[in-house]
């Protein structure tokens, strides 16, 4: 059978602790890719800058093109609305039925997973690989593979208030992404 990874996630920018976290999944289980796959409309996360679903998927695309082994998953974008994984999850297997999926998450998602909907439903369908994230517990009752991994204390966030603050993004983000943004006035980006 098939092994894919998928790393969903916002984007709002992707940054090098993705590219990481998907690198190490991807080695220590022997996947055949890894798919990022960016949301529509976060389940629970506010989105309160203008950034667009195309601009968050133009970055994803930007950051994984130097990679064959990483792509770009675009059902959420595609379906729209809030992006329930349990509803991607059952809509990529009766597309792919062939293929065993790995959801892939950091330390933050791995300790809230019990508030995800239809969790013990989506745990049956999946197999979940967690990576430790600084800052968080990255505990769970839940059955989940971890893979050990150097942990980063890197956010998207701390990126957006550096492209608004000020402040290097040298080796935060590729510098295609970077230029691409400011190109955009993302973030406030000067
Ligand atoms: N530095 C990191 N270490 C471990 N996991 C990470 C890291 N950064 C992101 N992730 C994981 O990647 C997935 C997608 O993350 P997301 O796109 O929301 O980025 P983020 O940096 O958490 O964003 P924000 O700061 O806007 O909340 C989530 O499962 C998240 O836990
Ligand atoms: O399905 C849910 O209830 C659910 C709740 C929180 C997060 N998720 C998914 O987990 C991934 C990471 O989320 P985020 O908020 O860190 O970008 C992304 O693919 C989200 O759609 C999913």
């Amino acid at each position: 059978m098939k092994k894919v990874g998928i790393l969903g996630g916002t984007f709002n920018p992707p940054h090098i602790g993705h590219l990481i976290m998907a690198n190490e999944v991807y080695h220590a289980l022997q996947l055949d890719e890894v798919r990022f796959m960016p949301n529509a409309i976060a389940p629970h996360k506010k989105k309160d800058d203008e950034s667009t679903n195309e601009n968050r998927l133009r970055m994803v695309e930007l950051l994984v093109k130097p990679y064959k082994e990483f792509k770009v998953e675009t059902i959420e974008l595609e379906r729209g609305g809030v992006s329930y994984t349990y509803e991607t999850m059952v809509a990529l297997k009766e597309r792919e039925p062939d293929v065993e999926f790995y959801f892939i998450i950091g330390g933050d998602m791995i300790d809230t997973l019990h508030t995800w909907h239809e969790i013990e439903k989506l745990a049956e369908l999946v197999r979940f690989v967690g990576i430790k994230r600084p800052g968080t517990k990255s505990e769970s009752p839940y059955n989940i593979i971890m893979v050990e991994a150097p942990e980063i204390s890197l956010s998207s966030t701390l990126i957006r208030k550096r492209f608004a603050m000020g402040g290097t993004l040298r080796f935060l983000l590729p510098p295609e992404v970077e230029a691409y943004i400011r190109k955009e006035g993302l973030y406030g980006a000067k």
